[in-house]
């Protein structure tokens, strides 16, 4: 891979985003890179973000070919600086070019919402599998595939990569034989460009509730949303959740660069849904069966368009929630259009696990314990309510807490659902909480809920002990909800991951130590 001097200046000259040069050589980069310990030999250095200038001199010394930023550092001494209006949107182009334009050689379904992401993106993964006998890369906040070697599968760090590591992933996919890439893609992913310039197959909104708002975020719920439908505004083909909150919005966006025959939309039978003028349902979905292990749905095709593709009927998913239905939708119809059959959907869907997602341990005196990712009021809502409806008469205990630094607002968020859907027992806990005080958040939460409604609430800062004292306290029929972790295997602690057993292990663990 190399990107000569050239076409790097033509390219942001189109863009826009060529302010001017200085010291300009001949150069060729056989690298990327906006991390100065990764500079080697020949490396084209993008100063962004939180840069200190010392990176440009660490860089230059080891190196470097040119540096791309927003100003002129004397750091960079005889460096060729390109200088550049929007840094995070040349860096998104320059590294698509100098990866060779990867997302050329892909079908990519590009997945937005505030919640159902991950999941989504997983069955959609499933059914593109079998559809492609596997040559689909996945990209998710939990793991990224990048092809079918175990070598090509790690742990996410961001939901949406930076964009040079999402065009070199991009590229190694194609290289790896991939034919269809499946992504999420974050609201932050547009605040920061990190998707700049790049077009999608499909592309899925889900939903949209108020998070994501706060320092290191989005100002304004109204910058949370424009963010998100910027997804919509750069896909060929729009599929929308007619269920979502601001849907006329939403749709108008859509409406704005995509021909209204390729906008699909969705809905639950009989949700009470306010369509934009214009717009019409493409394709019902009726619950059929739900129970604590899987749901089963009917799918109608309503229009034209949607019976086309061909795949009105039955289907069935191993990840139960009602909601879950809405995303397993949304896989069937993006898969289709990607050229999926409905016959691979009906046999992968129920195959679909995902982990911290809806996970059940079954026990033999102390109920049944489900670990969640719900960590907002929304998707807590929805999972207590899903819970309450399938085993009205046991106790529910809750376990959570709420991260520090970032998503202020679900503190309120998680005392509103608590105090709508009216757990027995509420134990705040420790979540991430960055550099604030655990206890501190806690109480904040606790602020919010309203103790009319619901059993007691204690305060029990150390996660483990909080987990088994729910579990302690409960007997059979009874449901112990770990909310807020899924998976993951740390708490971020004063800016450093701290190993964490994950919430899954230490319940399995104290259930195998009680209970011979
Ligand atoms: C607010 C935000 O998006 N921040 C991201 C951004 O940070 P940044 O550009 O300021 O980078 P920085 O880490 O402060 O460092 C500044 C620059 O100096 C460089 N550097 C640093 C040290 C050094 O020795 N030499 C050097 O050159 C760094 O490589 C970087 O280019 O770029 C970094 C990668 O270069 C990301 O890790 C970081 O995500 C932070 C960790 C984060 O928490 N992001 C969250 C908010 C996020 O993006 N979440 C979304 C999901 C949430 C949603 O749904 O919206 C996601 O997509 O994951
Ligand atoms: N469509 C939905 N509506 C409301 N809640 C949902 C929906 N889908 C999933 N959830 C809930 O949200 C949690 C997270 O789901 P998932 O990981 O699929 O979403 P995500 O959009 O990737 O989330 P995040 O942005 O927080 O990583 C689930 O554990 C579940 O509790």
């Amino acid at each position: 891979m190399e990107l000569h001097v050239t076409p790097a200046l033509t390219l942001l000259r189109e863009h826009h985003l060529l302010d001017h040069t200085n010291k300009l050589t001949d150069f060729t980069a056989t690298s990327v890179a906006y991390d100065s310990r990764k500079v080697t030999a020949g490396t084209l250095f993008f100063c962004k973000g939180n840069f200190l200038p010392k990176y440009l001199t660490m860089a230059r010394e080891q190196g470097a070919v040119a540096y791309v930023a927003e100003q002129e550092y004397p750091e960079g001494g005889d460096l060729p600086a390109i200088i550049v209006k929007d840094e995070q949107e040349a860096m998104a182009l320059l590294g698509a070019a100098f990866y060779g334009f990867p997302q050329d050689e892909l079908t990519i379904i590009a997945i937005t919402g505030t919640k159902g992401k991950t999941t989504t993106a997983y069955m959609a993964d499933h059914i593109l599998g079998r559809a492609t006998d596997q040559h689909v890369a996945l990209f998710s906040t939990l793991d990224r595939v990048l092809g079918n070697r175990p070598a090509d599968r790690f742990k996410s760090d961001l939901t949406t990569p930076e964009s040079l590591d999402l065009f070199h992933d991009m590229r190694a996919a194609v290289d790896n034989g991939m034919t269809h890439l499946v992504m999420e893609v974050s609201s932050q992913a547009y605040k920061k460009h990190r998707t700049y310039g790049l077009h999608f197959d499909i592309g899925i909104f889900l939903n949209i509730s108020p998070d994501h708002i706060g320092r290191n975020e989005h100002p304004t719920f109204a910058d949370y949303l424009h963010c998100k439908e910027q997804l919509l505004v750069n896909s060929g083909i729009c599929l929308i959740n007619a269920e979502t909150a601001h849907l006329t919005d939403v749709y108008y966006t859509a409406k704005a660069t995509t021909q209204p025959e390729n906008i699909y939309l969705f809905a639950r039978h009989g949700a009470a849904v306010q369509l934009p003028d214009g717009a019409a349902i493409d394709f019902e979905y009726r619950n059929d069966l739900e129970d604590l292990h899987e749901s089963e749905f009917e799918l109608a095709a309503c229009s034209p368009k949607a019976q086309q593709l061909g795949i009105q009927g039955r289907y069935k998913t191993s990840v139960p929630g009602d909601y879950n239905e809405g995303n397993a939708v949304a896989a069937v119809i993006s898969t289709a259009l990607a050229g999926a059959t409905a016959a691979d959907a009906v046999a992968t869907l129920d195959h679909v696990h995902i982990k911290g997602r809806m996970e059940m341990q079954k026990t033999r005196q102390h109920g049944t314990i489900y670990i969640d990712y719900a960590h907002n009021y929304a998707s807590l809502k929805r999972l207590l309510a899903f819970l309450k409806r399938q085993t009205a008469a046991g106790k529910v205990t809750v376990v959570l807490g709420a991260t520090g630094d970032k998503g202020i607002s679900r503190r309120q968020g998680f005392g509103k659902a608590l105090s709508e859907e009216h757990p027995d027992q509420i134990i705040l806990t420790t979540d991430d909480p960055g550099f604030e005080d655990p206890m501190k958040i806690a109480r904040e939460i606790n602020s919010h809920i309203d103790h009319d409604q619901v059993g007691a609430v204690q305060y029990i800062m150390d996660r483990p002990t909080a987990i088994k004292a729910a579990i302690d306290s409960s007997s059979n029929g009874d449901i112990v909800v770990l909310a807020g972790k899924g998976e993951d295997p740390y708490q971020k602690i004063n800016g450093v991951d701290t190993p964490y057993a994950t919430d899954s292990k230490i319940a399995a663990d104290y259930i195998d130590e009680i209970e011979d």
